[in-house]
């Protein structure tokens, strides 16, 4: 990258990311399989909201991903707005073996861009790839929807693990590098705002316990 080296051990990311999808797809598993290795059969459904933050490194920076995570039925949710205030990242999430769940994408993927904004870097993901005799979605339509509506795409499984860490990387990535772009690859060092389109800025917060220069990146506001 091209930057100048000086204040790349003290930088610091925040990135709000929220999982989105209808109810029983895996969105909680899948945060648990992410954040602490963990899957639970018989999960219930999210009461309002949670969220867990999970430590990252890419390019030997340190990138905190805050993911969010809400019910997947209405009368479960908290509101709505404030769920989606200040996400970059977004997990639009089905499951493989319920086709009512595909056909759902559609009025989530609304949702986002009507409460965030269409920057924010989003993945479609087909959970629950273990249950492969199941399957009412095929790889090639999740592809499909995702290549039409401008997504990264893949499947995943919470139970057996396989993509889970990799479908999070994903988003984490896009928007590290998104902000790489148009921070550092910018000669000034010690901007404090940098946007990441459409008016949604990435402030770079001042650490006062340290007199470096910036040192937080918290996304976003509009
Ligand atoms: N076989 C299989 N089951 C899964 C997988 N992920 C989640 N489940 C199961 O699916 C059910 C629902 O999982 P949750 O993670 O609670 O789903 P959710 O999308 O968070 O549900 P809401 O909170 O209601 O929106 C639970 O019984 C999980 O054990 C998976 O990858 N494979």
């Amino acid at each position: 990258m091209a930057y100048n080296g000086e204040e790349d051990q003290t930088q610091d990311y925040l990135f709000k990311i929220v999982l989105i999808g209808d109810s029983a797809v895996g969105k909680s598993n899948l945060l648990a399989r992410f954040a602490r290795d963990e899957f639970y059969l018989n999960s219930k459904s999210t009461i309002g909201v949670e969220f867990q933050t999970q430590k990252m490194h890419i390019d030997g920076k340190e990138v905190k991903a805050q993911i969010w995570d809400t019910a997947g039925q209405e009368r479960f949710r908290a509101v709505t707005s404030a769920y989606y205030r200040g996400a970059v990242g977004a997990l639009v999430v089905y499951d493989i073996s319920r086709r009512q769940t595909f056909d759902s994408i559609g009025r989530w993927l609304n949702e986002l861009h009507t409460h965030s904004d269409m920057n924010v870097v989003t993945i479609l993901v087909g959970n629950k790839t273990d249950l492969k005799d199941a399957r009412e979605v095929s790889t090639d339509e999740g592809q499909a929807l995702a290549e039409a509506q401008g997504l990264f795409f893949m499947e995943t499984s919470a139970l057996d693990s396989s993509n889970v860490t990799a479908a999070f990387q994903t988003v984490v990535k896009e928007i590290y590098d998104i902000l790489s772009r148009k921070v550092f690859q910018s000669q000034e060092h010690k901007l404090k705002e940098a946007s990441l389109g459409n008016g949604r800025t990435v402030i770079l917060e001042e650490d006062p316990n340290d007199d470096g220069g910036p040192r937080k990146a918290v996304c976003c506001s509009t």
